[in-house]
């Protein structure tokens, strides 16, 4: 069973009114939480990895992780590259066997971002993988480098049609109000649905992606504060936001800090509670274990995609 790409499943999602999730992924511990969760509930799946992860662990690691995973699950999983932020990382993936990658020319002028997002395109489409683009700012910190909201700009629908139809892009990421990372709202949560539709309604069949589009499950969080953290006023994206998100021509719904504090959550509590361990297998078990419900439960609830592979 080869890694796939996400056009069938994009497909199936935009048809189906449902999203798929795409998780970040790390390390063993974590590929193997999602994936473990994915197979429960037949879900499909989309496996990411940043720049950031690709330094941390090494892609040669990543890679083996992931084929190791189809192979033992023997499920169809995308795995894509999160937010390549120029041509070199997207064709190092593209010849290193990712079936999708992402150019992020966001923070580019829009004749700029055109350009090296078509660039990508060719090579990515020659060689079968598929293409994300970015329109429009997101704010929060990506990639250590903070966006502030000031910055941030929503997508422009009538620039996004441009931006597509000029492309040949497989799917686009949008800016209608989310960020990235534990912080997303100081007030109440908000987004832009009325940008959102008439995107969707001008790129009809055409599959939109939600970045920063964690929950910030505040069961984490408290259980993260209880036992010795400090995410003081964390706020995520409200799980029916997503839900409707996804019947809106979102087919991408990108995951990675709800694993990040299911994760730390998880091994503050066993930590305090279990002084006296030190086997790193004792405390990351239960850390699989949290990251496989918290994703069962996105793609049961939040995704509406389980049963769909
Ligand atoms: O968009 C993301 C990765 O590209 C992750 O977003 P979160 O920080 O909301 O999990
Ligand atoms: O877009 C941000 C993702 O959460 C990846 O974060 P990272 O660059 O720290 O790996
Ligand atoms: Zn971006
Ligand atoms: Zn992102």
């Amino acid at each position: 069973m080869p890694l796939v790409t996400s056009k069938e499943m994009f497909k199936k999602a935009y048809d189906g009114l449902y999203a798929v999730g795409a998780f970040n992924v790390n390390n063993m511990e974590i590929i193997q939480g999602i994936v473990d969760a994915a197979k429960d509930e037949q879900a499909p799946l989309i496996l990411q990895v940043s720049a950031g992860a690709r330094k941390y662990a090494k892609h040669v690691y990543l890679m083996k992780l992931v084929e190791a995973a189809v192979e033992d699950s023997g499920l169809s999983i995308c795995l894509h590259l999160d937010h390549g932020e120029d041509f070199e990382i997207c064709k190092s993936c593209i010849d290193g066997g990712f079936t999708s990658v992402m150019i992020d020319g966001s923070k580019h002028p829009f004749e700029e971002n055109i350009a090296i997002t078509r660039k990508v395109v060719e090579y990515a489409h020659d060689r079968g993988v598929v293409v994300e683009a970015e329109l429009g700012r997101l704010a929060g910190i990506e990639d250590a480098v903070s966006v502030s909201s000031r910055d941030a700009t929503f997508t422009d629908p009538d620039q996004a049609v441009e931006f597509v139809q000029r492309t040949g892009v497989d799917s686009l990421a949008i800016a209608i109000g989310t960020s990235h990372g534990a912080y997303k709202f100081k007030g109440e949560p908000m987004l832009d649905f009325e940008r959102l539709e008439k995107i969707s309604k001008l790129l009809p069949d055409f599959p939109l992606v939600l970045h920063g589009a964690s929950t910030v499950l505040p069961e984490f969080v408290d259980l993260c504060n209880t036992y010795g953290g400090h995410v003081p006023g964390a706020k995520g994206v409200p799980e029916d936001m997503l839900l409707k998100a996804g019947k809106m021509g979102v087919c991408k719904i990108n995951i990675d800090t709800d694993l990040r504090l299911a994760m730390t959550a998880s091994i503050r509590k066993h930590l305090a509670e279990n002084p006296g361990d030190f086997d790193p297998r004792q405390y990351l078990k239960p850390a699989r274990e949290a990251i496989k419900n918290m994703v069962k439960h996105k793609m049961k609830n939040v995704l509406n995609c389980s049963g769909k592979a």
